[in-house]
């Protein structure tokens, strides 16, 4: 007897399920889909055993139902399947980046028989879609799930078993709570981001060189300022009571800094820097999960036909796992830039020995 899993919304998170867990030992994962185009993809990529966009047949007989859908239609999701017949012992459980709601939604919805555990994988990347889906996406990252009181702790085990399979710290936490860090340590940055990156793009507006300078530092900070708007839309609203407060502390903190440069108080500054920088010393060393920035390097390409293909073949072959690759400038007979980002400083150090060793121009 197989056990059935049903992703709804296979996308990065659920095609990163669907990869963890899909020819594993007895299990089936079928995809949900609600557009044709998506079912497409999801078949042409290989993530599930099968797809469909009937929601009656992806539920029917399941025995874990994950929701990988944006934030902003789980509540629709658990009402659907709310009227659908689905096996006794089901697990419903999501992926979303927000918790409190779906768990006073599938609180007012419960039923015998049928379990829900709201779930949150803490890793991701700004990139969406299928296509940026991985096996190795949730590897040492937290997995956060948010059970009520009153699941029993069978169903929990059962969930947290399978959840073994994406090699993820499960760590059970109260959604209230999980909401109110993770806004502080993941919704608010992206919110951060996104009014950085905007404010520069005003300024570039009337003067380029603002946007032909930016590197570095401001790079590292802005990556999330490239998240996917609809999904970050329904976090954003979904936890903004929570983040009403944590903005008004962020307008607290600026204020501090306003004060600090109008009254010249240089030690002030060194201060606010000091005690940033020995909290950050004692964040927990790097893993996967929200907000990792990634080791960049930048090489020197001609630009014709197959060379990213040939850079990214040197790299597999050598087990050097590349996180992201983009062309940064590329006219024809001008040289381009392709920056290569690596989630290991290790990983990125090799990369670039090899690549020397070919004879690229390699910077960091
Ligand atoms: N992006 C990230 O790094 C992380 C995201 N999450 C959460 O995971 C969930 C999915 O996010 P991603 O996989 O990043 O997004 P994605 O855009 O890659 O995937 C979303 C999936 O839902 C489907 N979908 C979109 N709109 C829909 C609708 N109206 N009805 C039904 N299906 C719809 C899409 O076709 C796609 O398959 C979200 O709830 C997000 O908060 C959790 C951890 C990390
Ligand atoms: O790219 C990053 O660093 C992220 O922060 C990704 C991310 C996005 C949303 C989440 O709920 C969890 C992780």
């Amino acid at each position: 007897m197989t056990t059935k899993i049903a992703i709804f919304g296979v996308g990065l998170i659920g095609g990163s399920l669907a990869l963890c867990l899909k020819g594993k030992p007895g299990l089936t994962v079928v995809g949900h889909c609600h557009r044709p185009e998506s079912l497409k993809r999801i078949m042409e990529r290989g993530v599930v055993d099968a797809a469909t966009l009937s929601m009656e047949e992806a539920a029917s007989d399941a025995d874990f139902i994950f929701l990988c859908v944006p934030v902003g239609n789980l509540e629709e999701y658990l009402e659907k399947l709310n009227n659908l017949s689905l096996k006794p012992g089901c697990i419903i459980t999501d992926v979303g980046s927000t918790k409190a709601a779906v768990a006073a939604r599938a609180a007012s919805l419960s039923r015998p028989g049928v379990h829900f555990i709201g779930g949150h994988p803490m890793a991701g990347s700004e990139r969406s879609g299928v296509e940026a889906a991985s096996t190795l996406l949730f590897e040492n990252a937290y997995y956060v799930l948010t059970p009520s009181p009153d699941v029993p702790e069978e169903a929990y085990e059962r969930l947290e078993q399978l959840l073994a399979y994406t090699k993820a710290q499960i760590v059970r936490v109260d959604p209230v709570m999980h909401d109110e860090i993770v806004g502080a340590i993941s919704h608010l940055p992206h919110i951060i981001a996104v009014a950085l990156v905007n404010q520069v793009c005003d300024y570039n507006s009337s003067n380029g060189l603002y946007r032909m300078l930016a590197a570095g530092g401001f790079r590292d900070i802005t990556r999330i300022a490239s998240s996917d708007p609809v999904i970050w839309r329904d976090i954003l609203l979904s936890n903004r009571q929570v983040l009403l407060h944590l903005l008004k502390d962020w307008n607290q903190e600026i204020g501090g800094f306003i004060s600090l440069l109008e009254d010249q108080d240089g030690q002030g500054i060194e201060e606010a820097f000091q005690k940033a920088n020995l909290f950050r010393g004692e964040l927990p060393e790097r893993r996967k999960g929200t907000i990792t920035s990634l080791f960049d390097i930048y090489i020197d390409v001609p630009d014709h036909p197959g060379i990213i293909g040939q850079i990214a073949t040197e790299l597999g072959v050598r087990h050097i796992n590349l996180s992201n690759m983009q062309i940064i400038e590329s006219r024809e007979d001008v040289p381009g830039v392709l920056r290569l980002s690596f989630r290991q400083e290790g990983e990125m150090e090799r990369a670039k020995e090899h690549l020397q060793s070919l004879g690229y121009t390699v910077y960091v």
